[in-house]
């Protein structure tokens, strides 16, 4: 790593799931600093497996907000150790996983406001939560919170058009509504409820972070349209709600400046600007610097997509999130859960668990199939919610196999093919200058890339995400130093290093898309 000090620079933070991380971005959007503290491995005392406790029913999913604060305490110990020279900072900004909250005790704000700088973070807050055990975004227990919420506000398509999203039992507004029920005296105790995000920025600011709009559209309570509390899902959650949550803001908001604390222990400036933090899908938006008509693909575990939106269509499929980079903007996320995990079984069945058998199973089929179309779920997909393995031949019909060629073909042109139809039933369409930016694991098979490209008839290109959200994060805090001048996000980061191309659609391949999207209803 390049040398670290007297470089004025911006910092972008993560609060995921399994680890903080941070990143130090230099005013030529060059990252010079990172470092990461991850919970299991440098917090054994918490207990957590991929940073989480799964309790006994199997459904609800919570991590220690006190890990967290201790995870900020070692990293800044670390870059403190390091010779980092906090006094460059000119901004900082950061991310949380989406829909976890944080319950702050009545108390909370007058010990946030009077931090000791001879003292950690963790020694002084241990108190100062209502709650220590945070639902996060793998809590699948408010299933009956969620029926409710729809039945206030008329339905899961009435819930989807004011909030973005049908309910779901990760978003906050359910997980605010079980607390409640569940803990009514823990709640009543209860001054404020942060995010993920809001929480971290809470402990830079040494006061309340208000919620952003951004990650604020993945609660089932933020109207996306006007940005303003739904009363009616509020109502349905809990009780003097609006007065726990505070006022949403611009995700491009500068929400104060760092905290004495900071300034005393670690030598920030006191000038430092702490812009609103938002959630790792929407920093990670803007990590990638997406622009409107763009589409990002992170080819994962589970395979999600990224659109930026200009007019969203909400349905009962995927997510419209408020743009975390243009306020007039939105943001739709497709999270598709049989993403590597199908690919690789199916490489394991019939390429020889080898890669390079299975590119050439993509080489040596033409695209289109012959008309072959797969669709296959070997665990219950999220979007749409269906299983098993589906083929049709070329005369429509449903047939049990395929030649082991046609079947990886099949796979691939399913998967993509199926995630163009549900982009295009959220509101996308593609733009003349509409880009793929590919992430993830196989982003690196290019034959993979090149069926991706003809599917969306779009060129595909490659960038490293490794820590998009981070480096989104401090783009954003470069972007709130411009606050006010109306200088767009693009052109604060325009300096930043471009992605790849590594497909482009072949000749003919809309004749053959246009054939295949006939018969593709089945997997929307
Ligand atoms: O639930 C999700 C998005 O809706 C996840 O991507 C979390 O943000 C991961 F932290």
């Amino acid at each position: 790593m390049a040398e670290h000090t007297g470089r004025r620079c911006c910092l972008g933070w993560d609060f995921s799931t399994q680890q903080v991380k941070v990143v130090a971005v230099d005013a030529e959007l060059n990252v010079f600093y990172e470092d990461s503290v991850h919970f299991d491995r440098d917090l054994l005392e918490f207990g957590t497996q991929g940073g989480v406790h799964v309790h006994e029913d199997g459904l609800t999913v919570t991590s220690p907000v006190l890990m967290w604060v201790q995870a900020l305490d070692i990293i800044l110990e670390k870059m403190k150790a390091s010779g980092f020279d906090f006094s460059q900072v000119l901004a900082l900004s950061g991310a949380g996983q989406q829909h976890g909250s944080v319950y702050w005790k009545s108390g909370a704000s007058q010990v946030l406001a009077s931090l000791s700088p001879d003292l950690l973070l963790h020694e002084q807050l241990q108190a100062c939560f209502s709650i220590s055990d945070c639902p996060v975004w793998m809590d699948s227990s408010t299933t009956a919170q969620c029926r409710q919420l729809e039945a206030t506000v008329g339905g899961a398509q009435a819930l989807s058009c004011l909030t973005g999203s049908r309910a779901y039992e990760r978003f906050t507004g359910n997980q605010i509504a079980k607390l409640y029920q569940q803990n009514p005296e823990a709640y009543s105790h209860t001054e404020r409820i942060s995010l993920v995000s809001s929480f971290a920025a809470s402990l830079f600011l040494g006061s309340h972070s208000p919620i952003d709009y951004s990650d604020g559209s993945g609660m089932n309570l933020l109207r996306i349209q006007d940005k303003i509390w739904s009363q009616a899902c509020l109502g349905a959650c809990a009780p003097h709600l609006e007065e726990k949550l505070g006022l949403p803001v611009p995700s491009c908001s500068v929400v104060g400046a760092i905290s004495s604390y900071f300034v005393q222990r670690y030598g920030f400036p006191p000038g430092c600007k702490v812009v609103a933090f938002t959630g790792d899908n929407p920093a990670s938006l803007a990590g990638m610097r997406l622009e409107e008509g763009d589409i990002a693909v992170s080819l994962g575990t589970s395979d999600t997509l990224f659109l930026w939106l200009q007019e969203p269509t909400p349905t009962l499929e995927g997510h419209i999130f408020c743009n975390p980079v243009d306020p007039q903007h939105y943001m739709a996320l497709l999270c598709f859960k049989n993403g590597s995990l199908m690919r690789e079984k199916i490489r394991d069945e019939l390429a020889s668990s080898s890669w390079s058998e299975f590119s050439k199973a993509l080489q040596s089929t033409e695209m289109g199939n012959s008309g072959n179309l797969g669709f296959y779920f070997d665990v219950m997909e999220i979007t749409p919610e269906i299983i098993g393995r589906h083929r049709f031949s070329a005369e429509n019909h449903e047939v049990s196999a395929f030649p082991w060629d046609v079947e990886i073909r099949a796979l691939i042109e399913g998967q993509f093919m199926a995630k163009k139809i549900h982009a295009e039933g959220l509101g996308y369409r593609v733009m003349p200058k509409t880009k793929i930016l590919a992430t993830g694991g196989a982003s690196h098979n290019r034959d993979i890339l090149q069926v991706l490209a003809d599917v969306f008839g779009t060129p595909v290109y490659v960038t490293d995400t490794a820590n998009s959200a981070c480096v989104g994060s401090a783009y954003r805090a470069f972007h709130g130093l411009a606050a006010g001048t109306d200088v767009p996000f693009s052109e604060v980061v325009k300096l930043a290093p471009n992605p790849r191309l590594a497909a482009a659609p072949t000749p003919g391949a809309s004749q053959v898309r246009d054939h295949q999207s006939s018969f593709v209803a089945f997997a929307s």
